[in-house]
């Protein structure tokens, strides 16, 4: 089933061309990371999918009612900030209360225990540390339990045990039939976890794959301009990044 169409998808600001006919789909069961240099074009391509921005092309999300796009998909944005006092219990039940849900539909609970918020629930959101409100934000999406999430780098921040576990969090999210497109800036966390990785330069599709099929050295070097290190452990893949590419 597919979650998510982009059909020649082109972004315009000013007299460039930001995006350029971007053509992709995202289906049911994928954990899909969105990477790509600063400045490539993640956040555009998220929020014009969402239809946030003006562009041409088509995106089928952008295509709903705002009441219909948001029993379809929750939104991430990049360094959200928590400006109110209420609680983390009040805060993550928004999620459910975006579709009409109660404050107490089960998927509230779901989403606190999966980002491991049981000890902050009584707590004011805006009290949190910057990582903590983080995770207060990825639960808050998980919480409008939609089919397809869009996260736009939620684990900047996050110190390596949470990145982890909110990035499991997103592949148990994909093993459950839903799915995820999730921007980073880890290509280690990314191969590792990732089903599939759209690697974005300069506005338009340079690859779009599996983490095997994508992060080889040529396109790392092309894209980051920097060599890389990849092994096969016990414990899955291990991809890092080691140095910049001598100009
Ligand atoms: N109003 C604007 N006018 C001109 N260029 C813009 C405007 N807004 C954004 N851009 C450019 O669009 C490009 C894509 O920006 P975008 O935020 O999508 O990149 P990104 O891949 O998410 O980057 P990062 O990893 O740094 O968050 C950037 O080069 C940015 O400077």
């Amino acid at each position: 089933m597919t979650l998510l169409r982009l059909d020649h998808l082109t972004v315009r600001r000013g007299p460039c061309a930001v995006l350029s006919g971007i053509s992709l789909s995202i289906g049911a069961g994928e954990c899909v990371g969105l990477i790509g240099p600063n400045g490539a074009g993640k956040t555009t391509l998220m929020r014009a999918a969402l239809g946030l921005m003006p562009m041409e092309g088509a995106s089928s999300l952008a295509a709903l009612s705002a009441t219909a796009r948001a029993a379809q998909a929750a939104w991430l944005p990049q360094s959200p900030e928590i400006a109110w006092p209420v609680t983390v219990r009040h805060l993550v039940s928004l999620g459910a209360m975006a579709r009409g849900r109660p404050a107490d539909h089960p998927s509230v609970q779901r989403a606190t225990d999966r980002m491991d918020l049981a000890a902050f629930c009584d707590r004011a959101a805006n009290g949190l540390s910057g990582g903590e409100q983080a995770r207060v934000l990825i639960a808050r999406a998980m919480a409008q339990d939609t089919p397809l999430l869009l996260a736009d780098e939620p684990i900047a921040g996050l110190d390596p045990a949470q990145q982890i576990r909110t990035m499991r969090a997103f592949r148990d999210l994909a093993a459950e039939g839903r799915s995820v497109l999730v921007s980073l800036h880890d290509l280690g966390l990314a191969a590792r976890h990732c089903t599939r990785i759209i690697v974005l330069h300069a506005g338009g599709l340079a690859a779009d794959g599996s983490p095997a099929e994508v992060l080889t050295d040529e396109l790392i070097a092309g894209v980051f301009g920097v060599t890389s290190y990849r092994a096969e452990t016990a414990m899955g893949a291990v991809f890092q990044p080691m140095d910049t590419v001598a100009p």
